[in-house]
């Protein structure tokens, strides 16, 4: 079992405007020490994923389960989800300020943070911890920092310190949601790198959400490509950077500055993100594809595995072999337009994880029959090469395999300068799983 699944996430507003449907069938797993990359433009629905995960939408209407450890997130009680906040599933924002409060001293807020989980912890050990935790992130000074407040942190050294205390429980899961957005390209990279590094050191799960595929492409094992409140595209890190099959994937990686390199021009996504109140018909996205067939304009595609991969799945009409960004893929998906004009199914309709009625029959491994690697075959989202995508947006990586226990270590770059640990830090657990 996955440390984390969520299966069939549904979320939406009741407003006086109408019912915003922010998260529309959103399926995942999480597994110790891998990060997975929640993408999308604005108002995808990324943040109301991971906010409901924590129950932090109130007046939100929720169905589907997420299963963290077994226990479902969605209907835990109210002290089992406060024991569980910080403990075991930590959160870091974009915005230093909404986790430190501006008024106490930043060490005191860690050791605040410590006790409030582990009771039998004094005063003085919270105060280790805190100075240790400020340590580890690369904090200058640790003991004297500790006693300042967060105004007098630069806003990389902010970021630390939010990271410091997320990591200051040693818990299982981390949600990041834009944590560098805010800072500059040198400040990005360091917090990218530091994140790594922990996060190899102590096996934490991540799930990072951006808009930014360079982050992606630079932290995330699998990526979750979101447009307008549903998954557009999942899988491994190299299926969304090389055999994309999602026009609004492909659409996204052109219209980075680093995924378009040298001297290929930019190519935004011409208009605009859907109103998740008044959703368009068929396929969401097909108002601004550049592929659109006559079937996207009023039948949805169900999200379903692309060729070869059961790991990789697409929400969109297009044949399994339009892959990537190749000529070949190109003249597959113009035929395909040519031929969906004519009414000539593109590709055969699918299961679907977003809850679409499914009259598919399913094979053992529970994807369609049709569909069905033999078995033995590495598919799942753990099998993908750790292969780094020909671009470097958000800094370096060093190759560094898993180790046992799925551990991935940052390598001899792994840390911005000052960024050693330095410290005797170890898991309050006693450093394993
Ligand atoms: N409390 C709320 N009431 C009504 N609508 C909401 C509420 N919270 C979020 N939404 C809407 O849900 C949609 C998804 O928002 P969400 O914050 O998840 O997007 P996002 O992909 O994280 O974008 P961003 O990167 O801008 O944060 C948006 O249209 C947003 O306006």
């Amino acid at each position: 079992m996955s440390l984390l699944e969520v299966t069939d996430l549904r979320v939406s507003f009741p407003t006086p405007d109408g019912v915003v449907r922010a998260v529309r069938g959103v399926s995942f797993e999480v597994d110790r020490g891998r990060t997975l990359g929640i993408v999308g433009e604005s108002g995808s629905g990324k943040s109301v994923t991971t906010q409901t995960l924590m129950r932090l939408t109130p007046g939100a209407r929720v169905s589907g389960s997420a299963l963290f450890e077994g226990a479902d997130l969605l209907t835990l009680g109210d002290r089992a989800m406060r024991a569980l906040r910080g403990a075991e599933i930590g959160m870091i924002f974009q915005d230093p300020l909404s986790s430190l409060h501006p008024l106490y001293k930043v060490g005191r807020q860690i050791e605040e943070m410590v006790r409030a989980h582990d009771r039998g912890a004094s005063r003085t050990q919270a105060r280790k911890r805190a100075v240790e935790m400020l340590g580890l992130v690369g904090i200058p000074q640790p003991a004297r920092r500790a006693d300042e407040y967060p105004h007098q942190f630069s806003g990389g050294m902010r970021q630390r310190a939010m990271i410091a205390m997320a990591l200051a429980l040693n818990p299982k899961l981390i949600i990041a949601d834009e944590p560098t957005t805010a800072l500059d390209a040198t400040v990005q990279a360091q917090i990218l790198d530091l994140m790594r590094r922990l996060q190899g050191e102590f096996d934490t799960a991540l799930i990072m959400i951006t808009h930014d595929l360079g982050v992606i492409a630079d932290m995330a094992d699998d990526v979750l490509v979101m447009y307008g409140g549903r998954p557009a595209e999942r899988g491994g890190r190299r299926s969304a950077y090389y055999r994309q099959h999602h026009p609004y994937t492909k659409g996204l990686l052109e219209s980075v500055p680093s995924a378009a390199g040298g001297r290929r021009r930019l190519k935004p996504i011409p208009g605009q993100p859907p109103s998740l109140i008044n959703l368009p018909s068929g396929c969401v996205f097909h108002p601004r594809c550049p592929y659109v067939m006559d079937r996207c304009r009023t039948e949805d595609p169900p999200l379903a595995p692309v060729a070869d991969d059961p790991a990789h799945v697409s929400a969109c009409w297009l044949p399994d072999e339009a892959l990537g960004r190749g000529d070949d893929a190109e003249a597959l998906r113009r035929r395909a337009v040519e031929d969906g004009r004519t009414g000539a199914a593109a590709r055969p309709p699918g299961t679907s994880d977003t809850g679409a009625a499914d009259t598919t029959v399913l094979g053992e491994t529970g994807v369609p029959a049709e569909y069905e690697e033999p078995r033995g075959v590495p598919g799942g989202l753990g099998g993908e090469p750790r292969e780094r995508p020909g671009w470097e947006p958000g800094g370096r990586r060093e190759a560094g395999g898993r180790g046992g226990g799925g551990r991935e270590t940052g390598g001899p770059g792994g840390g911005g300068p000052g960024e050693e640990p330095g410290t005797g830090w170890t898991r309050a657990d006693g450093g394993g799983e």
